[in-house]
């Protein structure tokens, strides 16, 4: 693994003891998904009642529009709103750049330069990018082409997802070099349900990585 800091967001939560878990195990992001279609939907009213002492709480939004976001960010004491969906330049200013991290998937670009041009015109609008397999939605638990993103140059920092697990992180860190991993169905017992013992796996050898230091 290549010796540089990055944060780690565990997404996905839907209960109180993967919450604990996963701040144990130092996450500096915890991701709750307010899509009604995933299995790994929750309420925004019990997001809210989950202590998350002083973590950063997130938001992921497909479908919703900036006011239903922004709603629900106050309803969950969100920070933050990942964009997953086909959001527009000016539903993210409305929700605030400081508050949103877009989600691009680098499948749909055919090349790295064109990522790049994607993120140049995202920069003023979010505070984080998110880079996801596929080609839209999320939680498909695929891998990214890490390689193809060695030489990417980020206008805001980046967290690298899709599919991340003990098995596969160190080989991804290898490769690219992301501010942020953010693991989901890596490290799940069951879909909504994340497992101690994987969530142990992935990052306790990441402990050395990641005094990650969030102003
Ligand atoms: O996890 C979901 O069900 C989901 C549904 C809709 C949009 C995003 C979703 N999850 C996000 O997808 C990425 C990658 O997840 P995975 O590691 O491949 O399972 C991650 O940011 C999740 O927050």
């Amino acid at each position: 693994m290549k010796k540089h800091s990055f944060a780690i967001k565990v997404c996905g939560i839907t209960r109180q003891s993967d919450l604990s878990t996963a701040m144990g195990m130092g996450a500096h992001f915890c991701g709750f998904i307010f899509h009604p279609g995933s299995p790994r939907y929750i309420a925004p009213s019990r997001a809210a009642a989950l202590d998350s002492a002083l973590i950063r709480r997130v938001g992921v939004f497909v479908n919703q529009n900036a006011e239903e976001i922004m709603d629900i960010m106050k309803t969950a004491r969100l920070e933050f709103a990942q964009l997953h969906g086909a959001h527009s330049l000016d539903c993210a200013r409305r929700i605030g750049p400081e508050k949103v991290i877009r989600v691009l998937w680098p499948d749909r670009y055919e090349s790295v330069d064109a990522l790049q041009r994607e993120m140049e015109l995202w920069a003023d609008s979010c505070a984080w990018f998110l880079l996801d397999a596929g080609s839209q939605g999320g939680g498909h638990g695929v891998s990214l082409d890490w390689t193809s993103l060695a030489s990417l140059s980020s206008p805001r920092p980046w967290f690298l997802a899709g599919g991340l697990s003990s098995a596969s992180l160190n080989r991804a860190l290898e490769q690219c070099s992301p501010d942020g991993i953010d693991l989901n169905s890596g490290v799940e017992a069951i879909p909504g349900q994340k497992s101690p013992q994987k969530l142990l796996a992935a990052l306790k050898p990441l402990t050395p990585y990641t005094p990650y230091h969030i102003a």
